[in-house]
């Protein structure tokens, strides 16, 4: 197997972001790189209701159990603005989360351990639909990881801008929120903008309902827990003199206990319920948790990755606070434990989900040789 150049890898990646379920280039590209590794300890697999997901197997010298590693592969329907020779070629779709530096470190880790052996079996999980349609729950519920496909125990990073390039991070409980998503379409009655008696305002009725959910983390969410709730989009009208019938809104839950996640839930039914009698409205509410549970990193498995992590001389390691990002690896950590850690990348000048993210490639590197040197210690303990 000839070396990889992780760079040119990861450029590969950038440029061909997908979005959830439709990673199919990706999921080519993918295959064609781990297919050059040709060991015969290595065992390529297909999950034919969720196509676009690659599992490998290397089946160890001398198991004791299988550990899983994940990098999720799907990108943010986000126009790229960084200016960067290797940007997105797809029009408005970017890989502004940093899964492109996901895949490339999975990759190095599999092409390490394709060409060291290793002691125990290694499950290396190419997740599609993190952002949204939550991949890791379908792929889990298709019993893809049921006999020698099942981890004792699963690792997996997010890449964090704000961190310096290489460093790793993670925390003993739970390290990311729970979420749900929020999809609620409220209907009126249009008209002329002249005469709003004659009709029911749907962007009235919109605006309110913005309002009203602002008041749930404020007064029903214990503030020393936490919680957030965003409308990230709201579509309606079509002119500046015509009452708009429709708006539709799309927007996220989070909080870092399920039963909080759950109240906040019942609010915001109560509150469109509310909306729909106020405003003379009817409401379509759709609220999605999926697989996007609570990320809660295992006692066991977080005590020794931080072990490791914390004293080996070659890993800059940090603890740090749990984050309101979300994460269907939460769904897979509730069916297997594990740890979730943070990898920095180094851009503090944007956030995740941002249209200017660079992560800075000179975390690819620092981060295989800290996976590499945590599973080979692991599989010695
Ligand atoms: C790491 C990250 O950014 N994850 C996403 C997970 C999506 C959650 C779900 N689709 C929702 O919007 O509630 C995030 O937005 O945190």
């Amino acid at each position: 197997m000839a070396t990889l150049d992780l760079i040119k890898i990861r450029r590969d990646l950038h440029q061909i972001p997908e979005l959830a379920l439709h990673e199919t280039p990706t999921h080519a590209y993918l295959k064609t790189v781990i297919e050059t590794f040709k060991t015969d300890f290595m065992t390529i697999r297909e999950i034919p209701e969720v196509p676009t997901a690659l599992l490998v197997r290397l089946a160890g010298t001398n198991p004791t159990r299988t550990i899983g590693y994940r990098a999720d592969i799907d990108a943010l329907p986000i126009t790229e603005a960084t200016g960067l020779p290797f940007a997105s070629t797809n029009d408005g779709v970017m890989h502004a989360c940093g899964h492109d530096m996901h895949m490339t470190v999975g990759l190095g880790v599999l092409a390490y351990f394709a060409t060291h052996q290793p002691k125990d079996n290694l499950l290396f999980f190419f997740q599609p639909a993190e952002e949204s349609d939550y991949g890791g729950r379908r792929v889990y519920e298709t019993g893809a990881f049921t006999g020698d496909w099942r981890p004792d125990e699963f690792y997996g990073l997010h890449d964090h801008p704000g961190l310096p390039a290489g460093q790793i991070a993670s925390h003993m409980g739970t390290l990311f929120a729970g979420t749900t998503e929020i999809h609620v379409t409220f209907t009126g009655r249009g008209g002329h903008a002249a005469f709003p008696h004659q009709a029911t305002d749907a962007i009235v009725a919109g605006a309110a309902f913005v309002s009203a959910i602002q008041t749930i983390v404020s007064r029903n969410v214990d503030p020393v827990r936490g919680g957030v709730v965003t409308i990230g989009t709201f579509h309606a009208g079509t002119i500046g003199n015509v009452i708009a019938e429709t708006a539709h809104l799309d927007g996220t839950i989070r909080a870092f206990r399920q039963t909080d996640i759950e109240m906040m839930q019942q609010r915001v039914r109560d509150i469109v319920a509310g909306i729909e009698t106020t405003y003379g409205v009817t409401a379509d509410l759709s609220l999605i948790q999926g697989g996007y549970l609570p990320v809660e990193n295992d006692p066991t498995t977080t005590q020794l990755f931080i072990d490791y992590m914390a004293n080996a001389p070659d890993v800059d390691y940090t603890d740090i606070a749990p984050a309101m990002t979300g994460e269907d690896f939460g769904y897979l950590l509730h069916q297997i434990p594990g740890t979730m850690f943070w990898l920095g990348v180094d851009d503090v000048s944007h956030s995740l989900h941002e249209a200017g993210l660079s992560p800075n490639e000179a975390a690819i590197q620092p981060g295989v040789d800290a996976i590499t040197g945590y599973l080979t210690w692991r599989m010695a303990q």
